[in-house]
């Protein structure tokens, strides 16, 4: 009950309220003789007195009803409205008038007990309400504060713009302003700018003036001193040019004598071939020396046959026979040929023999020149040589005499041009040593014209050299593409014959002289006879090319009209070099091994065939011609 809040106005000393209390609780204990008393006293009591009594309870009852001004009618209203039930109760009848009463009662207590709890009810919600009506006043308060607070702030940002605004419009202007004058300044900085760039050039054309100016002084300073350098060089002149006229009178005079001399040099050139080649028929046109080859490191314990050289041109070779051999005694044999080189002969000794033949080459006449021997007896050694310049053989040797002919020969107006080409004929095949292809085209001895004087073969490379160089080059290729061919075919270098062919075209416009002549440089198979079955087959080849060599020069010797030099490929194509318009020349290799004598003998036996052959005297391609 203290929850319950007490309704404005009421007091407790209320007389009214205080009663209502009092019968409320009486009536919610059971009604005590006092108050069952006073009932029946304010019960009994005429109407108005009750009217009275009504209304001092009145004002509650109001009280209720406006706190429950939606409530529906409450019973006590309808409690008021009974009087004329009542009212039909006589009188007298207390009983039912106290049960009337105590009904009334009972209304009036559930009346006043939902009253209460609709108090308790509004109580709380006015509570809420106030503190709602509290808060939103509190709320309200802050909230107007704080639009004071707003609408403060509102009037001095407005302010501030104003002001803000003032400003931008003055700093606007101030902008236009210093805008102009940044225009102005720009205007008057490209001004000077370009002035400023007047200005360099100008001082760069200064600096140039200044720079001809001191050069030009300079100059003439220079040309002060030409000046007095030229007097005196005039005055030198002058002298110079009477000088000048004495010399060229006196190259004049120089001038005819030495063409004088020149018709004396070429004069004596010419006799000096011609008793050369006198010489060189004397000699005979085919030539033979012997070259005994020294034993190697590797063969000194060899046992050796007897060599004894007799003189410059003479060999005498001796094998003593074992007792019980069936050819017991000596085997004493002597040979003689154009000039013997012993095992002590160096290249060098042996080419100062062979360079008169090199030498005919270069006067225009053809030149053959073969080494013959056993294998191993040094033909390849003879021919191309060793390691080195010292050891250089008869081919690099005669290629280094040309190219240094040539020059001389140019001096007496000769033209020189030289080809080279290297073959080898394995089996009676021509092989093109310049070409490392496998499969060549087939090469055959061909004539140049009806003559037959001259020959070529198909398919040859023939290059043409302009150096020693180029040519020991080309030497070299061919010595490679020689020894692949030995690898593939077993010793196959020892069984070909192989030719370096150097072809001499010569032109002289002074003189209306040209002249070819061909320098066969060749190295033959060995000579000695086979021992297998392939040995055998190479052997019958080279044995029939070198036996119709044979008889080939002796076909010359004896002055033959026939000489059958178609018969072998070997023969064929050295016939240029072999006929009577030729010079051969034949080294005969031999070495001095006990077990090489029988093939040693037949060797120089072929060598003196040879040598016993006179040629008919050697004539010259040369050629007189208009022009060119
Ligand atoms: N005069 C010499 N002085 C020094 N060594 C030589 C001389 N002659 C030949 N020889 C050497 O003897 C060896 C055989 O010589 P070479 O190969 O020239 O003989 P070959 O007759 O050409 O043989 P093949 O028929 O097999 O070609 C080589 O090692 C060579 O260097």
């Amino acid at each position: 009950m203290s929850r319950i809040p007490k309704l404005p106005g009421a007091k407790e000393n209320k007389p009214g309220f205080s009663n209502i209390r009092n019968i409320t609780r009486t009536i919610g204990n059971g009604l005590s003789d006092v108050d069952k008393k006073a009932l029946l006293l304010n019960h009994t009591k005429p109407s108005s007195t009750i009217t009275s009594g009504t209304s001092v309870a009145a004002p509650r009852l109001k009280r209720a009803a406006s706190a429950n001004a939606v409530a529906p009618p409450s019973k006590a209203a309808k409690v008021e409205r009974k009087p004329s039930v009542s009212a039909r109760i006589p009188p007298y009848d207390y009983k039912a008038r106290f049960n009337d009463l105590v009904e009334k009662h009972k209304v009036i207590k559930s009346e006043l007990t939902s009253l209460n709890t609709k108090y308790i009810e509004v109580s709380d919600d006015y509570e809420k309400y106030k503190e709602l009506a509290d808060n939103s006043l509190k709320e309200t308060s802050i909230l107007k504060d704080k639009l004071q607070n707003c609408l403060r702030e509102l009037r001095q940002i407005t302010a501030d713009h104003d002001s803000l605004k003032l400003d931008n419009a003055l700093q606007k202007r101030e902008l236009d302003d210093l805008h102009n004058k940044t225009k102005i300044l720009e205007d008057v900085t490209n001004s000077l700018k370009i002035k400023s760039m007047e200005n360099d050039r100008l001082e760069l054309e200064i600096n140039d003036l200044s720079r001809r100016h001191k050069s030009l002084q300079e100059e003439n300073e220079a040309i002060r001193v030409l000046n007095e350098h030229l007097k005196k060089v005039s005055a030198e002149h002058e002298k110079l040019q009477e000088d000048h006229k004495c010399a060229l009178e006196l190259i004049k005079k120089t001038q005819t004598h030495r063409d004088a001399l020149q018709n004396i040099i070429d004069t004596m050139y010419k006799d000096q071939r011609i008793l050369r080649n006198t010489i060189q028929d004397l000699k005979g046109n085919i030539r033979v020396y012997c070259r005994v080859r020294p034993p190697l490191e590797s063969e000194t314990n060899k046992p050796l046959y007897n060599l004894h050289v007799v003189d410059a041109c003479t060999i005498e070779i001796e094998k003593i026979e074992l007792l019980n051999s069936a050819r017991k005694g000596k085997s004493q044999h002597t040979f003689s040929f154009d000039g013997i080189f012993t095992p002590h002969s160096s290249q060098e000794d042996v080419f100062a023999k062979v360079s008169s033949m090199v030498q005919s080459a270069l006067d225009g006449y053809n030149v053959c020149i073969f080494a013959y021997g056993q294998t191993g007896s040094g033909k390849t050694y003879t021919m191309e040589g060793g390691n080195g310049l010292a050891e250089y053989g008869i081919i690099p040797r005669s290629i280094n005499m040309i190219f240094e002919c040539m020059a001389e020969l140019k001096e007496m107006g000769w033209e020189l041009s030289i080809k080279a080409s290297f073959l080898e004929i394995y089996n009676e095949v021509i092989y093109d040593l310049l070409d490392s292809s496998k499969d060549q085209e087939s090469h055959d001895i061909k004539m140049v014209n009806s003559k037959g004087s001259e020959l070529y073969v198909s398919n040859l490379r023939e290059e043409e050299v302009k150096s020693s160089h180029d040519f020991i080059r080309l030497l070299i290729f061919a010595q490679r593409n020689r020894q692949t061919a030995a690898t593939l075919n077993n010793e196959r270098s020892s069984r070909s014959h192989s030719v370096a062919q150097v072809k001499i075209s010569a032109i002289n416009e002074k003189r209306k002289e040209k002249f070819t002549s061909n320098l066969n440089l060749v190295d033959l198979a060995g000579s000695e006879s086979g021992k297998t079955t392939q040995r055998m087959g190479e052997t019958k080849h080279i044995n029939r090319s070198l036996s119709e060599l044979s008889k080939v020069i002796l076909s010359l010797q004896t002055n033959q009209s026939h000489i059958p030099y178609r018969n072998s490929k070997l023969t064929h194509l050295l016939m240029p070099s072999l006929g009577g318009n030729s010079k051969t020349l034949m080294l005969v290799n031999i070495n001095q091994f006990d077990d090489n004598f029988n093939e040693t003998l037949n060797s120089l036996r072929f060598a003196t065939n040879v040598n016993s052959c006179k040629t008919t005297k050697a004539k010259k391609n040369l050629t007189l011609f208009d022009g060119f």
